[in-house]
């Protein structure tokens, strides 16, 4: 199968049409980081995220990945420092993946694709009221991206890997509490690199400050299968189709420098 060999990734078709013209256009996501092309910068702090897990609320399944959305009505589960000059607020998380363990991540690092890439999607408390007026500002957003390798178990996945099949089809959600997404965040958070990005799914909107993990969380084989059992279908569709391969292709650099917080 195209798992198996050394398939070209073009022949992948990404899950959702890309748009003809896109909104400025030259600061899309996702981008290959090139190690050596990028810049310490020595002011970047060190990321400060406190997530309350009382705020975690529900798991569904928008069609296009399953997310995990938290209570963002207070300044309960936030993120500052790093690049960040304001406190982000922390609305939902979700993943990409592919429909094998050769591809999957958005962002690649010189080229090397992961399995599957972690996104905790936050939006800037400071100077919005709602994610939705943040979606469209230059500083609005601010993603954690982290990547995923095949490995050991995932002790804290676990419990979000055992809803899945309760919200297989597009537009099924269930009740989901007390999960602390800082479990999925790799041991050191000091190393990271950060670039002037969009969003990698509609409305593609380039309001985002990325920063992504150097370290990788690992999970298991048998956890990111279960990933593979969700649909992009809802359940009246005659034919089904499983979600895989959720992720965007990497987009020009167009200029941008990607700096890091170590050297
Ligand atoms: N993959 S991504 O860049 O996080 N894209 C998103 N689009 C809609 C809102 C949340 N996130
Ligand atoms: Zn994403």
């Amino acid at each position: 199968t195209a798992c198996s060999s050394k398939f070209v990734l073009s022949q992948v078709h990404p899950m959702w049409q890309e748009p003809l013209a896109i909104p400025g256009g030259d600061r899309q996501s996702p981008i290959d980081i090139v190690e050596r092309k990028s810049v310490f910068d020595s002011k970047l702090k060190p990321l400060v995220t406190n997530y309350d897990p009382k705020t975690c609320q529900q798991i569904w399944n928008n069609g296009y990945s399953f997310l995990v959305e938290y209570d963002d009505t207070t300044d309960k589960s936030t993120l500052k420092g790093g690049p960040l000059q304001d406190q982000f607020r922390l609305c939902q998380f979700h993943f990409h993946w592919g429909e094998c363990n050769s591809w999957g991540s958005e962002h690649t690092v010189d080229r090397r694709l992961f399995p599957a890439e972690l996104h905790l999607v936050h939006w800037n408390a400071d100077k919005y009221n709602l994610f939705e007026e943040a979606v469209v500002e230059d500083n609005g957003l601010a993603v954690i991206g982290v990547f995923l390798k095949i490995g050991k178990r995932h002790e804290g996945l676990q419990k979000l890997v055992d809803a899945l099949p309760v919200i297989r089809h597009k537009d099924s959600v269930v009740e989901f509490t007390k999960f602390d997404p800082a479990c999925l965040l790799p041991p050191n958070i000091d190393d990271y690199w950060t670039y002037h990005g969009s969003l990698t799914t509609p409305p593609l909107t380039e309001a985002v400050t990325w920063i992504v993990m150097k370290q990788h969380i690992e999970v298991s084989h048998d956890q990111l299968a279960v990933f593979r059992s969700l649909l992009f279908t809802a359940a009246e569709e005659e034919v089904q189709k499983s979600m895989v391969n959720n992720f965007r292709g990497t987009q020009p650099l167009r200029g941008r420098t990607v700096r890091s917080s170590f050297t």
